[in-house]
């Protein structure tokens, strides 16, 4: 299937999951990340901020659990003209708004360069055995991915298990390192 068909596939799965089902599904993928060792090495870690509307995985557990191991979290804003995201500290003074996207966003935070970023938990509809990932489709992470530091780790969190392949994915589409279901941790 290519991206599109997948895009609708997956997110009308995410839409029929109730809110304490999500709950749920996100704990234990909280308690997946926390349980693997060498995502503990990272000091910086980016975490997006989920959209509820679109029943992504509730990251807030991962962020405090982040929090309480000292870790620095560092969030963004989305300039969808741009297709750009510019990257801040997230501090427990940080102030969030949301956005007509529904996603929150700082307001008040200090600026954070994309080259510090050790780890990226990274949002997504779906993904495949090679690790490639399905998104909104406007390839604001992939533009983000590209400029992040290449041992950086990039950890895709998903609700489903990996499909197959995705049949159109193209060259500016950058592979997960991980990924973590519910089930298990996938690496590639
Ligand atoms: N939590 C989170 N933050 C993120 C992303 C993400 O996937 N999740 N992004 C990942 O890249 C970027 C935002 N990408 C987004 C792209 C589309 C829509 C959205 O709501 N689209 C509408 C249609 C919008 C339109 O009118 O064109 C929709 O899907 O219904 C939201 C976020 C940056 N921040
Ligand atoms: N680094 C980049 N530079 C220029 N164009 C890019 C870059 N990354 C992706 N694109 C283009 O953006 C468009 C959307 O990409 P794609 O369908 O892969 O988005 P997505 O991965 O689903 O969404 P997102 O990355 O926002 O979560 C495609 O036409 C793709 O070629």
């Amino acid at each position: 299937m290519n991206k599109q068909q997948l895009r609708k596939e997956f997110l009308d799965k995410r839409k029929a999951i109730s809110r304490s089902e999500l709950e749920e599904l996100s704990n234990r993928i909280k308690d997946k990340f926390l349980s693997e060792p060498h995502f503990q090495e990272a000091q910086h870690v980016h975490c997006f901020l989920s959209i509820a509307r679109h029943k992504e995985i509730d990251t807030w557990p991962i962020i405090h659990a982040l929090r309480e191991l000292n870790k620095q979290i560092i969030i963004s804003t989305c300039d969808f003209k741009t297709l750009e995201m510019h990257h801040f500290l997230f501090e427990k003074e940080t102030i969030l708004e949301e956005t007509a996207f529904g996603i929150l966003e700082p307001i008040n935070a200090k600026p954070f360069s994309v080259e510090k970023i050790d780890l990226i938990i990274v949002p997504l509809l779906i993904f495949d055995k090679e690790g490639y990932r399905v998104g909104y489709g406007k390839g604001i992470y992939d533009r983000f991915l590209a400029k992040c530091r290449p041992d950086a780790i990039k950890v895709g969190l998903s609700i489903s298990e990996p499909i197959q392949a995705i049949a159109d994915s193209d060259k500016y589409d950058i592979a997960l390192d991980h990924c973590i279901t519910p089930k298990s941790v996938h690496s590639f």
